[in-house]
């Protein structure tokens, strides 16, 4: 059965005073269980609900926002219940670690994967209490790429207040006309501005942005109009929205590309050419570690001419340290163990200039 990634943005859940309007979630609801997919949600929703509650305003400060989010997530989740019944729901709240480090995103996947398994709906949100800058993803269509690679779907459909990408602002632009396909962010990239809602984060900008990430995880990306209509159309095979083809890479690939690194090698001419040649990176070439990492961190591999690829750390900062410029075989006399030969397998590596 195919993998979709629907992403619900707020204005596609409200009513015209920004308020949660459960008709359009039944609607939506609706038309996800007709897609004959396993579908896993992310939906937007939280701080609007949270108005709804207390009658506020716009969120002025980050911690009123925080606790808008906190207060109407609650709600959004019985009104997702509600829609999706006699089917169980399923709350899953992320931050940019639990998708950014391995080892919490292999966790999250279990999760997920177990979720789906029993029959639930997963319904992700950002986990906005702790949305301090360094743990916020920022914006839910950023957010639903990543769950994208979590849930390795095919597809990822992103349900917004205009039904595709234009080629300018329609809320601002009456000859603006819609794209259809695109094949490569970057050449529709200018067309893109922030959001035309009161509660939208990020309008088109961030929405071409998870494209990409998407597009380098080889998973599709379709925006196109909220509602239910449009995702039913697409199921009959119709292109309601604009379509955002991938590209040739696995997710892991486009999972490493994007994931921040903790910290940097910095290697040799000699490691730098066995890397380019499809090689792991091995301690001998290594020069000076950056950062503090831990094993199974992404760092970025600086070579001589600059940045040259990100991968998976088999050994934490301090043991590169003390092994860097070194044979593998001096690994067990110099930290006590030795568990791989490699710092960065090649398996768990990806050169920066390869994909950009
Ligand atoms: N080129 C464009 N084509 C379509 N919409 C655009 C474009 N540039 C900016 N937008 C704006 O993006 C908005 C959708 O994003 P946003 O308000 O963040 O919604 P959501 O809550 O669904 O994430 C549209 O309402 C529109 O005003
Ligand atoms: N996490 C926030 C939504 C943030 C966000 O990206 O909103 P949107 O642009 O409407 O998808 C909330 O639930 O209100």
């Amino acid at each position: 059965m195919r993998r979709v990634v629907v992403k619900i943005g707020s204005s596609s859940l409200t009513d015209a005073a920004g308020r949660i309007e459960p008709p359009k979630l039944w609607a939506i609801a609706r038309a996800c269980l007709s897609l004959n997919a396993e579908v896993t949600l992310v939906s937007s929703g939280a701080v609007a609900a949270g108005r709804g509650v207390l009658g506020a305003g716009k969120p002025a400060t980050l911690p009123h926002k925080q606790a808008l989010a906190a207060i109407g997530q609650a709600v959004l989740m019985q009104e997702w219940a509600r829609a999706f019944a006699p089917k169980p729901v399923a709350q899953i709240l992320l931050s940019a670690d639990d998708v950014q480090a391995r080892g919490r995103f292999v966790n999250a996947k279990h999760a997920l994967e177990r979720v789906l398994k029993l029959g639930a709906v997963p319904i992700v949100n950002e986990n906005d209490t702790v949305a301090t800058a360094e743990l916020r993803v920022g914006d839910n269509d950023t957010l639903s790429a990543w769950v994208a690679y979590l849930a390795e779907a095919d597809t990822l459909l992103l349900l917004t207040d205009v039904d595709g990408l234009y080629t300018a602002n329609p809320k601002s632009d009456s000859t603006a006309r819609r794209i259809d396909v695109v094949h490569d962010v970057s050449d529709v990239e200018h067309l893109a501005s922030g959001s035309g809602s009161a509660l939208g984060t990020g309008g088109m900008t961030t929405k071409l942005r998870a494209a990409r990430i998407a597009s380098e995880a080889g998973v599709e990306t379709v925006i196109l109009g909220g509602g239910g209509a449009g995702l039913e159309a697409w199921s009959k095979g119709e292109n309601p929205g604009t379509r955002v083809l991938p590209r040739r890479q696995t997710a892991k690939r486009g999972w490493l590309l994007h994931a921040t690194p903790r910290g940097t090698l910095i290697i040799d001419a000699g490691a730098e050419r066995a890397l380019k040649s499809g090689k792991s990176l091995l301690p001998s070439g290594i020069m000076r570690v950056d950062g503090d990492f831990s094993f199974g961190d992404v760092v970025r591999i600086d070579g001589p001419s600059g940045p040259l690829a990100q991968g998976l750390t088999n050994y934490a900062a301090k043991d590169v340290e003390r092994i860097s410029g070194r044979q593998s075989a001096e690994i067990v006399g110099l930290l006590g163990h030795h568990d791989f030969d490699e710092v960065v397998h090649r398996n768990g590596l990806v050169l920066l200039a390869r994909v950009h």
